[in-house]
């Protein structure tokens, strides 16, 4: 049965508008193709991650391999691989050409799709130089498209590249969530030995009001002067807000994740593959028991000094109005877990709070610097805190 996508109603709805848009000037056929940029030739010190075969996810008993193959990974590293999640290279191929696009259009265009970073709103573009790190501009852009539901309905505006794509954009978020994002979710709820398989997917519903987004991002080249004054780092060790965050496969090194020893390690580029990492809300819900993983991303190896490195991203979170406060869970009744805050934290206040920080420099800085000690409050006595080389 065919259903009518938010996307088409739209395009039904406003046929005076759309008919002006010149949608052949945007079909891939007359589209320069992204072409991915060949892998570093040098020998880094590779991170070892799991794969975790979806195909198997259907499999009599492959959940319950799945959770198993899982189960280390969540608890100590916070990253790993999928692969086999339903959607073709050419569709995420697709997705690379229409972010190489967008980041082609002239600033002035961008401009008008500017995140309000003041409102901690991230959806929108994101402009590169906001943050100033060892003297030095940052080069990163981002472009986020929050979920396809009436919540954002006519909220935010793309431009004519975009929106002549939005249907397939529409279904390559949606598959992401439905064909990663909830079985992940019914891995965790199974490792943590939850009564309900589903207890996690029913706060992660597709249709309910949550902070869900899809990215296209850039990091810039820069020239080789440009990368020997960059100091070697382009991002601070963080860990991402939400609940996992997908990252697509892309060959320029740089991102980073820091292990239980202290040490950095790479990801690398696993063809077919999307990396996720555990975030925030995940790490909340389960009292610190899973974990919230700390990475970067850093000046490539200069062999890849001269490509553009261009991110495809999905951010899942929770509801909204769900409260951050451990699960009612036997693992975690039995490791004694507490919740990681003075008082009940919705998702919607610990976004909003943490978004504050990431997408304003200067109340960041200011905040920073109020403890003195590399830490900073997020909200209600949780603290993030800084990672230094
Ligand atoms: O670009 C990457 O590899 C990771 C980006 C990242 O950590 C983020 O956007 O939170
Ligand atoms: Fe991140």
């Amino acid at each position: 049965m065919a259903t009518t996508t938010i996307t088409e109603k739209l395009s039904t709805t406003t046929v005076a508008e759309e008919s002006v848009l010149d949608f052949a000037k945007y079909d891939y056929n007359n589209l320069e193709r992204y072409v991915h940029p060949p892998e570093t030739k040098e020998k880094l010190n590779w991170a070892e991650l799991v794969t975790l075969d979806l195909e198997d996810y259907d499999r009599e008993g492959g959940k319950e391999r799945l959770a198993k193959q899982l189960e280390h990974a969540v608890q100590h590293v916070g990253f790993f691989y999928v692969k086999n999640y339903g959607l073709t290279q050419e569709e995420v191929d697709n997705q690379f050409t229409l972010a190489k696009h967008f980041f082609a259009l002239p600033v002035d265009v961008k401009a008008k799709y500017e995140c309000n970073y003041a409102a901690a709103d991230y959806n929108g573009w994101r402009r590169n130089g906001r943050r100033v790190e060892n003297k030095n501009f940052d080069n990163v852009e981002i472009f986020n498209i929050p979920k396809f539901t009436k919540d954002f309905e006519g909220k935010y505006q793309q431009p004519e590249l975009l929106k002549a794509h939005l249907p397939e954009i529409e279904h390559f978020s949606k598959t992401l969530h439905s064909n990663v994002v909830l079985p992940l979710l019914r891995l965790f709820a199974i490792i943590l030995q939850l009564p309900d398989e589903d207890y996690l997917v029913k706060q992660h519903t597709y249709e309910k009001k949550s902070e869900d987004h899809f990215r296209y991002m850039l990091y810039r080249k820069r020239t080789p002067e440009e990368w020997a004054a960059s100091g070697g780092g382009v991002g601070n060790g963080h860990t991402d807000l939400g609940t996992v965050t997908l990252l697509f496969r892309q060959p320029i090194a740089g991102l980073q994740i820091l292990g239980d020893d202290g040490n950095w390690t790479w990801v690398s580029a696993q063809p077919g593959t999307i990396t996720v990492n555990l975030a925030d809300t995940i790490s909340h819900l389960t009292g610190g028991w899973l974990k919230s993983s700390v990475h970067r991303v850093v000046t490539p190896p200069e062999d890849q000094w001269a490509y553009d490195r261009t991110g495809l991203l999905y951010f899942a979170r929770p509801h909204n109005e769900t409260v951050l406060n451990p699960l009612d869970s036997p693992v975690l009744n039995a490791a004694g877990v507490k919740s990681r805050f003075e008082k009940p934290v919705t998702v919607e206040e610990w976004v909003k709070a943490k978004q504050t920080l990431q997408l304003n420099p200067d109340i960041a800085a200011k905040r920073w610097a109020e403890a003195g000690d590399g830490t900073v409050e997020v909200l209600a006595g949780f603290r993030d805190r800084k990672y230094k080389p």
